[in-house]
């Protein structure tokens, strides 16, 4: 493996400034970064830039387009110099520029006027996601399960990453890529997939991939908060607005101003509140509740749901006029039953992060446990897989994680039988079960589904109602039934659960 560093471990940063840019770019990249870098070498001409990069080998080459000139300039460059990171900076936010610019391999694509804290925290990201590899040797280690090669579960093998996404599958490239298109530009996103498919990794590597990076990335839960609190969740309140605010307070959409506003579970809006998303979406301006005055804000949409949205549209619980407005470009996370290549790669990798977090010694997947993860078929997707590895992690020490230290749901029949199982992660099975021989009562064993949904998704209640296919206030309700039937009834909320 070719080292990316130059002396003394310093990432070496070359930059190709032009007119937009100024002189001082290049050293005050080197300084906002987080890794040591090497004095750069900065020039304003491509062919002196060139034959410096073949002698200096760069970690790191940022190139203005105007001053690269021809087309064929920026291929060349990627090709002479497969190790470095090869960021371009475009005249202007040009969807088509940085698509062209992609392909000739361009990693990563900015637009003047250049940050340079924002240009260094992209470097230091890239650096610390990416295998460090020479562009080639990445490529044919990613090829080699399909290649023939035997398949060695317990070597710990570099996976391919794309931002946080863990994961070289052809139908996650191809939402990398889409990734990679969409980032430049402003337009809203629809993400749909399955529940713990990576839609809100979509979302955050849309932001972190966009001129936008520098600002603030909002994430919201539409299922996670009741409905009349919501609005304010999104849009802020006036003072007074509502019995106890004292403060007049701006909402996610005003934090996210100048960056990017993530609506996950937008299903789970409620209908008075789309009309007012519409309002914002149509306007660019934002109203606090009980305020008169409107804001302008700057914000990209994204938006998320695991519901299919022409069905929600078709019952009346969507507004298809929103829905065409956020439905400008759509990206569908794939289930990871359909991208069977990616589990182990997944599952190395969670098994490093939570052997590191636990301070355990596992340093692969044996290939008794690679067979269990590789035959289920996942119904909840990368956070079941990834919740399974961490149990086990927690619950067992070894060097190898093996079959007998896998949670039980997958050391059944192979696990093809669990498709369309409704409970997400270790859920126990239904069935009226025995207690002290009796039958258990519904409420009992309602609970006891609801719990184990919970405790797969971490406490998490939309995500859980999601997997069950309730709504959230549902287990609002039942949870505050089963404190009066246990507890007497004391009044106190939802004690007891986390979320
Ligand atoms: N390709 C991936 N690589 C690494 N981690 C992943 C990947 N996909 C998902 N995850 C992890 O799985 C978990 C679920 O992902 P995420 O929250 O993005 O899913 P989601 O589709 O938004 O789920 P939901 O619909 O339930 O909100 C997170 O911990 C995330 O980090």
């Amino acid at each position: 493996m070719e080292s990316m560093h130059g002396a003394a471990g310093k990432i070496r940063l070359a930059v190709l400034e032009g007119d937009g840019t100024t002189r001082e770019l290049a050293g005050s990249i080197a300084q906002a970064m987080d890794h040591p870098c090497a004095t750069p070498v900065a020039y304003h001409s491509f062919e002196p830039f060139y034959a410096a990069s073949t002698q200096v080998r760069p970690d790191v080459m940022i190139v203005d387009l105007e001053t690269l000139g021809q087309d064929g300039h920026l291929s060349r460059l990627a090709a002479a110099q497969p190790q470095a990171m090869l960021m371009a900076i475009s005249p202007r936010e040009s969807l088509s520029r940085s698509l062209a610019a992609m392909e000739a391999g361009a990693h990563d694509v900015i637009s003047l006027p250049i940050d340079p804290v924002a240009v260094a925290e992209r470097i230091d990201r890239f650096l610390i996601q990416n295998t460090r590899l020479p562009r080639g040797e990445s490529l044919r280690r990613q090829a080699a399960p399909n290649s023939g090669e035997p398949r060695d579960l317990t070597t710990t093998r570099e996976p391919f990453r794309f931002e946080s996404f863990v994961g070289g599958s052809a139908r996650m490239r191809d939402v990398y890529d889409q990734i990679r298109r969409i980032a430049p530009s402003s337009a809203p996103v629809f993400i749909t997939g399955e529940s713990g498919s990576g839609k809100e990794l979509a979302a955050a590597a849309i932001h972190a991939r966009s001129p936008r990076a520098g600002a603030p990335f909002i994430a919201i839960n539409c299922a996670a908060v009741p409905g009349e609190l919501m609005e304010s969740e999104i849009f802020g309140h006036a003072r007074g607005a509502f019995a106890g605010t004292s403060e007049s307070r701006p909402g996610a959409a005003e934090a996210a101003d100048g960056g990017t506003l993530f609506l996950d579970e937008i299903g789970e809006m409620d209908l008075a509140l789309q009309s007012k998303l519409l309002r914002f979406v149509q306007t660019g301006t934002v109203q606090r509740a009980g305020d008169t005055r409107s804001r302008p804000v700057d914000v990209r949409i994204l938006c998320a749901t695991n519901r299919d949205p022409h069905a929600e549209i078709a019952v009346g619980r969507f507004r298809e006029d929103l829905f065409y407005r956020l439905h400008v470009l759509p990206i569908r996370l794939p289930a990871l039953r359909d991208r069977r290549e990616d589990i182990l790669p997944l599952a190395q990798s969670f098994l490093a992060r939570y052997a590191r977090e636990e301070g355990r010694a596992f340093s692969g997947v044996a290939p008794c446990a690679g067979e269990k993860l590789l035959t289920y078929d996942w119904p909840g997707n990368v956070r079941q897989l990834e919740n399974a590895v961490r149990q086990a992690v927690v619950l067992h020490e070894g060097d190898a994680l093996t079959a007998q230290m896998l949670p039980a749901f997958l050391l059944g029949d192979g696990g093809l039988s669990h498709r369309h199982e409704p409970v997400r992660g270790a859920a126990a099975p239904f069935g009226a079960r025995r207690r002290g021989g009796e039958i258990e009562p519904l409420w009992a064993q309602e609970k006891r589904i609801i719990e184990d949904a919970l405790d797969a998704f971490d406490g998490n209640i939309a995500k859980a109602a999601a997997a069950l296919e309730i709504s959230p206030s549902t287990i609002y309700r039942k949870r505050q039934s089963w404190s009066d039937r246990i507890e007497g009834g004391d009044g106190g909320l939802f004690t007891g659960f986390a979320g």
